[in-house]
């Protein structure tokens, strides 16, 4: 397969083989290259909006079941693979854009035992676009939206996943 080199215009986007178009996006949504063999179908795309739409609308009409795993392929913020240096090159850099590689011993004594306890409850990890926030924010959404039910924190955080998708794949394609 011929390699792309990055960014791409949509037109080349629309020229791309099949191959070529799941290789590059596939982990607009992370670890998930199941949304770019879908997304690739709906070709060709006018505009960039469009492209992002398309992947949108993917993850609102798939299944349950499909949104729950999706939700639980995502690292910790902070966590273990984190420290490890086992992210995606995605997830690092996001990480790294909210500061989240700086913090102090007791935020990350905080984020360590909100996301456990986020994670015993929901059952999915807590999941928010690092790169729309900060450090502070994210520790305040880890706390408030705890509180929230299961149903109210799949929806939130697919809806964070969306967001996450959208830049990666304005990394990805220039406007
Ligand atoms: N847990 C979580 O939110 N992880 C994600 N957020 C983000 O912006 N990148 C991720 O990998």
């Amino acid at each position: 397969m011929a390699s792309v080199t990055l960014p791409i215009s949509i037109s080349e986007v629309n020229s791309l083989s099949d191959e070529q178009f799941e290789a590059v996006f596939a982990n607009v949504i992370e670890l998930w290259p199941n949304a770019a063999k879908e997304v690739k179908r709906k070709r060709p795309f006018q505009n960039v909006p469009a492209l992002c739409e398309a992947f949108q609308t993917y993850l609102e009409d798939i299944t349950l079941e499909d949104k729950l795993t999706i939700l639980k392929l995502h690292p910790d913020l902070a966590g273990r693979l984190a420290a490890r240096g086992e992210l995606t090159a995605e997830s690092a850099g996001e990480q790294r854009a909210a500061g989240l590689e700086g913090l102090t011993p007791e935020q990350k004594k905080i984020m360590d035992e909100s996301n456990q306890r986020y994670k015993a409850k929901f059952d999915f990890p807590f999941i928010i676009c690092a790169r729309e926030n900060k450090v502070q924010s994210i520790i305040e959404g880890l706390q408030r939206r705890y509180s929230n039910n299961k149903e109210q924190e799949i929806t939130t955080g697919i809806n964070e996943v969306k967001k996450i998708c959208k830049l990666r794949i304005l990394d990805i394609v220039k406007n």
